[in-house]
């Protein structure tokens, strides 16, 4: 039996897309003398090729014999392998957003992912969304049991979408009542993935390592599952919003309120109303308690990240396997102290993983964890503005982000926030000429005092309240991905031999 290129090549039966039996391609290569001697058979076998930066794409290797019953026998056998991998979906439920990012979401489906899907058997049903909250809505509609998965095409918020939508589906079939802060969530098994297409797709870049619709694509088609934690968003017993990737309030809240004004400027709103944001300084004044997350080994200062198979994550969810067991024994969060910290903070922000994004490629918290049951939760009191934009500047270079007086960060698997004014307003201190004061403040750039809120801006989408409440509920659901491979040694000497090359 002979072979097309590559020469040699590993590849494991997991990372196989397909195998399909070929018509030999004649021009594929020159076979000399076979070719003049009997009819040739063949099959091709499709399979992930890891490219550096955690890029995935589909490569193939044509096997070819004069012998059919050897190639049938091939093909045949492999095929049977692959019906084994029980992870892989077979059906899949597609959301697509038409207008997220750069428009592009239709057309990144059509002619990248939707031909994959195909070579690789999976059947699908596309929704083309036509407004906001289609996703949500349907998902309380049809029958999700059906599915192997749920895909969305988009940024962040279609990705929120279709998160609210199937774990709200979940506590509703369950009987939960999502308004009650301290109820135990169920999980969700039905699988999500992200064929990114939007403005930040920081979900996508923190659990795969890359935004790349393909590379995404081919992630799901093996079958890869990556549990997540959710933080659970409640003001006075009313739920508000699940939150995967970043709460924040001041900085992050602002330039959220005002780049949705701006929504015909595509990504690009995002570094405009972050200049502003930027320059006006706000900062703005509350309280802070929260509760440590004891039951997790790491800390936001480690030196290590989150990566595929991460030992904290694991330990996490065994501990979590236990409770679930034993769920009379569960220790309560009323039991365990309060930590309490007052202040004027430029931004207070809540990740649940490390956020990072192609702005920001190492993220808002670099080591925090995908499915640990904690969120780091990081506070950056007033400082000057050259101070606050030092601390920005971090976020895009190798240098500790968390290294200055000003900043403090903790591990956490609950907080709450009121800001100053909501806790003045509540005691009836308020009155008409604050209130008009307020307005005065914010319509006035050079003044940084605040008398008014700021919003929080839940995974790209803003909150009604300011005083919230939020606990993280432990590998809620499960993406469609593993974590961020550790960079392969190969890769790091094909870019030492480059780099010699260079010199
Ligand atoms: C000097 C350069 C400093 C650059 C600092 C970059 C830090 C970037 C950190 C990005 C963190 C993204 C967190 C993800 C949040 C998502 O759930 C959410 C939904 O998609 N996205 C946003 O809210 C969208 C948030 C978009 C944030 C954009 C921030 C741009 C800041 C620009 C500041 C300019 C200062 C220039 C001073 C001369
Ligand atoms: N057909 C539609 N028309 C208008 N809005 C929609 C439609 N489908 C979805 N949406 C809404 O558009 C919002 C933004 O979409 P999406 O997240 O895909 O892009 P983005 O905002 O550009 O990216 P990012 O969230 O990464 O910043 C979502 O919150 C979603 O609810
Ligand atoms: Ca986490």
């Amino acid at each position: 039996m002979g072979w097309t290129e590559p020469k040699n090549c590993f590849v494991p039966i997991c990372e196989i897309i397909a195998v399909e039996e070929t018509e030999f391609n004649k021009k594929q290569r020159n076979i000399g003398r076979w070719q003049k001697m009997a009819k040739l058979h063949a099959f091709t076998v499709h399979y992930v090729k890891k490219a550096r930066n955690h890029r995935w794409r589909c490569s193939d290797a044509t096997f070819w014999s004069v012998d059919e019953h050897l190639c049938n026998q091939w093909t045949q056998a492999l095929k049977e392998l692959l019906e084994m991998q029980k992870s892989r979906p077979k059906q899949l439920l597609v959301y697509i957003n038409p207008y997220g990012g750069k428009r592009q979401g239709k057309r990144i489906y059509e002619q990248k992912v939707a031909p994959l899907f195909s070579l690789a058997s999976i059947s699908t049903d596309v929704v083309i969304t036509e407004h906001a909250n289609h996703a949500k809505d349907n998902l309380f509609e049809v029958n999700i049991y059906k599915y192997d998965g749920v895909v969305c095409v988009g940024g962040d918020g279609m990705f929120s979408e279709v998160m609210h939508g199937l774990i709200g589906r979940m506590q509703k079939d369950s009987g939960i009542d999502q308004n009650n802060p301290k109820a135990s969530l169920v999980q969700c098994n039905i699988r999500i993935g992200i064929i990114p297409a939007g403005s930040t797709d920081c979900i996508c870049y923190s659990t795969v390592g890359i935004s790349d619709p393909v590379t995404s694509a081919l992630h799901i088609i093996v079958g890869d599952c990556q549990p997540l934690d959710v933080s659970s968003v409640h003001h006075n017993n009313t739920f508000l919003k699940y939150s995967v990737s970043l709460l924040g309030y001041g900085f992050y809240g602002d330039i959220l309120k005002d780049s949705e004004k701006k929504r015909w400027m595509g990504p690009m709103r995002y570094d405009y109303s972050g200049f502003k944001t930027f320059l006006s300084h706000h900062y703005y004044e509350g309280t802070i308690a929260y509760q440590p997350a004891k039951h997790t080994h790491g800390s936001p200062r480690d030196q290590e990240s989150c990566r595929t198979g991460c030992y904290i994550c694991k330990q996490s969810g065994k501990q979590l396997a236990e409770q679930n067991k034993e769920r009379g024994l569960k220790h309560e969060e009323g039991e365990e102290e309060w930590k309490v910290i007052k202040g004027k903070f430029l931004a207070i922000n809540a990740v649940n993983m490390s956020c990072a994004c192609p702005r920001s490629p190492k993220g808002l918290s670099p080591a925090a964890h995908l499915a640990d049951g904690s969120a780091d939760l990081i506070l950056v009191r007033k400082c000057s503005r050259f101070d606050f934009l030092r601390y920005l500047v971090r976020h895009t270079n190798q240098d500790d982000q968390f290294d200055f007086p000003f900043v403090d960060v903790y591990r956490v698997k609950c907080f709450q926030f009121t800001s100053k004014l909501s806790e003045d307003n509540e005691s009836n201190v308020m009155d008409i000429g604050k209130k008009r004061f307020g307005q005065f403040c914010r319509d006035h750039p050079a003044c940084c005092c605040n008398i008014v809120n700021s919003t929080w801006n839940c995974d790209g989408e803003t909150l009604d309240s300011s005083a919230i409440e939020v606990r993280v509920h432990c590998q809620l659901i499960k993406l469609f991905a593993r974590g961020i491979e550790e960079d392969c040694k190969d890769e790091a000497a094909h870019s030492q031999s480059s780099i010699e090359q260079l010199l």
